[in-house]
């Protein structure tokens, strides 16, 4: 299986309200889908070293990774058949972040009420992905 890496870039990870998302430019299949940014883990890399490098090389920033959020196999998510991802919430330290690579663009999008972040067109794989991250960053009822 393949190891996919993402992560949900929230404004907070102590207090997270909004979700950075990013418009998908390749392939055919998934040009124009939103996702998570990340990538592919190479061959000797770790998986958190993998997506704070993916960070780098899409968005332009240096991030904090905070907890995972938890997918139903050790691979995390699964995407296809041959292919899973693993998600971590995580947080800009440091720059901007600007579409530089395989997006065209980036929207902060609040994480409740989620209209607007449901209504965009994800790539479907990715939707249990959300459910399960606003389910875990919904604020503790009081
Ligand atoms: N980054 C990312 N990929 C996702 C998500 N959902 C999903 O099905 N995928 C799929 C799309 C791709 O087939 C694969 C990730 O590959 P990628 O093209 O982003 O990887 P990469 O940046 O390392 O690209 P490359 O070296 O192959 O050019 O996982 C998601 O939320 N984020």
């Amino acid at each position: 299986m393949r190891q996919i890496v993402g992560a949900a870039l929230v404004d907070s990870l102590v207090r997270p309200t909004r979700l950075l998302v990013a418009r998908r430019t390749s392939p055919p299949q998934f040009a124009g889908m939103w996702e998570f940014p990340g990538g592919k883990v190479e061959p000797g890399e770790t998986c958190e070293a993998a997506l704070l490098r993916e960070l780098a090389e899409e968005l332009g920033i240096r991030a904090v990774l905070g907890a995972e959020v938890d997918g139903p196999g050790a691979q995390g998510w699964p995407l296809t058949a041959a292919a899973a991802m693993r998600v971590w919430l995580a947080e800009v330290e440091e720059g901007e972040p600007a579409p530089l690579q395989d997006h065209d663009e980036l929207r902060w999008v609040r994480l409740e009420p989620a209209d607007e972040l449901e209504a965009l067109p994800w790539i479907p794989a990715d939707r249990p992905i959300l459910t399960a991250l606003r389910a875990g960053t919904a604020p503790a009822a009081t």
